[in-house]
């Protein structure tokens, strides 16, 4: 079955049995206070971590049946704050994005350079092409890496807070990219904390202390009761334009 599904995930660390599906071309938000498991989760998800128990599923096969290449061209992850390659150009990162398509031997092609100049394009990054990724600002640099993730042109994007290091210009110019994206066919799973982000995708699912607490439509989700039960009282939720609308009151 096409899509990438956590069944019965128990560890490690906080997760204490967790399903969730994500479909192809389907935008799901993970919320959920600090430490609730959602880095965790979305590791095990892109087979970085083992769970204790439970299994993940991509395309109805087992995760660890792939080979790391072929794994990467349906599955890239970007990480919170994770490692960037060091002394490496701009364009150099993107391209390695490519990797899962090249192996080892083989040489870039149209097809490698055309997707790298795409995931350059949509992510607004072509102007840095020739710059150290090392001189470039936080937000910068997330956009690079978000486009070395592109680049592999997979099928399921798992992104840690993409827009933590993003100007508010370009936090909305992100989200407005993954639901592009999504429309375009891509599964985009994403852990961002501000539930209004959280309001623009397709779905959302809330994990508290390592178990779901509730998923679907956002309207559904992102109701008072559940929100003032996670981040507490002062939580207000209205509709905004027919979304949910979240903020504190007083
Ligand atoms: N390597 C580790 N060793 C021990 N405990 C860990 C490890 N990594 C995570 N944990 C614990 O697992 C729990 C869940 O962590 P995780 O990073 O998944 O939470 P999160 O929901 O992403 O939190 P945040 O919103 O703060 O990023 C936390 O209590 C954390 O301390």
């Amino acid at each position: 079955m096409a899509g990438l599904e956590a069944k019965g995930i128990v560890g490690p660390y906080a997760l204490k049995g967790v399903d969730l599906r994500l479909a192809p071309g389907e935008w799901l938000a993970l919320l959920g206070p600090n430490g609730s498991g959602k880095t965790t989760l979305l590791r095990v998800m892109a087979g970085l971590l083992r769970p204790r128990a439970g299994s993940v599923w991509l395309e109805g096969k087992p995760l660890w049946a792939y080979g790391t290449y072929q794994r990467g061209r349906l599955l890239a992850y970007l990480p919170q704050n994770g490692p960037y390659p060091e002394g490496l150009l701009v364009e150099e990162v993107v391209r390695l994005g490519r990797l899962p398509h090249l192996g080892l031997w083989r040489r870039e092609g149209k097809e490698d350079l055309k997707a790298v100049a795409w995931a350059m394009a949509v992510t607004g990054t072509e102007g840095f092409k020739g710059r150290l990724l090392s001189t470039l600002s936080g937000g910068e640099r997330q956009r690079v890496l978000l486009a070395r993730a592109l680049a592999a042109r997979p099928r399921y994007l798992l992104l840690d807070e993409p827009t933590t290091y993003l100007d508010l210009e370009h936090q909305y110019a992100l989200l407005l990219l993954l639901k592009d994206l999504a429309a375009q066919g891509l599964g985009i799973l994403s852990v961002l904390h501000d539930p209004n982000q959280a309001a623009l995708a397709h779905r959302v699912a809330v994990l508290k202390e390592g178990r779901l607490l509730a998923q679907g439509p956002p309207r559904a989700v992102l109701r008072e009761e559940l929100l003032t039960a996670l981040y507490g009282p002062r939580v207000r939720v209205t509709l905004l334009e027919g979304r949910p609308h979240v903020y504190l009151d007083g």
